[in-house]
């Protein structure tokens, strides 16, 4: 599962822990973006800060690991890049790769895409708020799955430090307190909002 992780939350972890149960997966790797180039415009935190959140947030789990494929790779991170990685890394894996509804429904934009189909099977995932469609996507390499419903996003989450809001229980304990320890999502003091 790739993702910007700024921060993972609890609709990351239950998404990637249904499509383990639902398919049998032996892993889900959860792959942070070094230079996510379509979220260019907005200020993401340090690639660090959001791969050791994901090692939080994912250690309890057995069948959760974390890859640093992407936050090595120098340059805006591409996904045929992340599956080339991978397939190098572990060439008798078959691959699969969960993406959300509004992710999916992006991914005729993702560098390469044609060739991408070969590298990996998609499971798109329903998200509140998005429509889950494979509308003009090659059946053979697509899946949709429903997952139990989580409105949680970073953004909201982002805001919800900045002003003050609890993020208890939409991100793991161990991401809130990492949260506040390196003081991430805040304003620096005196930044005014602009109207
Ligand atoms: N609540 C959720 N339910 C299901 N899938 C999700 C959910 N949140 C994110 N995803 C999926 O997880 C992947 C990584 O998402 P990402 O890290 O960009 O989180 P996000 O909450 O969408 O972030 P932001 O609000 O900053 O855009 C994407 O494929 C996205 O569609
Ligand atoms: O390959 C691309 O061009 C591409 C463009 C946008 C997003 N992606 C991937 O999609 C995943 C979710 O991305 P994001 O931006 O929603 O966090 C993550 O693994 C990204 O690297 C990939």
């Amino acid at each position: 599962m790739g993702g910007t992780f700024d921060p993972i939350h609890h609709g990351h972890l239950v998404a990637a822990s249904e499509v383990q149960s639902l398919l049998g997966l032996d892993e889900v790797l959860f792959v942070p973006t070094g230079r996510p180039w379509q979220k260019q415009g907005r200020d993401v935190a340090p690639a660090e800060h959001r791969y050791l959140m994901t090692v939080i947030a994912t250690a309890s789990n057995p069948r959760f690991s974390v890859s640093r494929v992407d936050i090595d790779r120098p340059g805006p991170t591409y996904t045929m890049d992340t599956l080339h990685d991978l397939q190098q890394q572990r060439p008798d894996a078959e691959l699969f790769f969960i993406t959300g509804a509004d992710a999916l429904a992006q991914i005729v934009s993702w560098k390469g895409i044609d060739r991408m189909w070969e590298l990996a099977h998609f499971i798109g995932v329903t998200r509140p708020g998005h429509v889950l469609s494979d509308a003009g996507l090659p059946q053979e390499r697509v899946t949709l799955q429903e997952v139990p419903a989580m409105a949680i996003s970073s953004t909201e989450c982002r805001r919800r430090v900045d002003s003050g809001q609890p993020i208890w229980y939409l991100v793991p304990d161990g991401v809130v307190q990492y949260i506040g320890k390196y003081q991430l999502y805040r304003s620096p003091p005196g930044d005014l909002q602009e109207e």
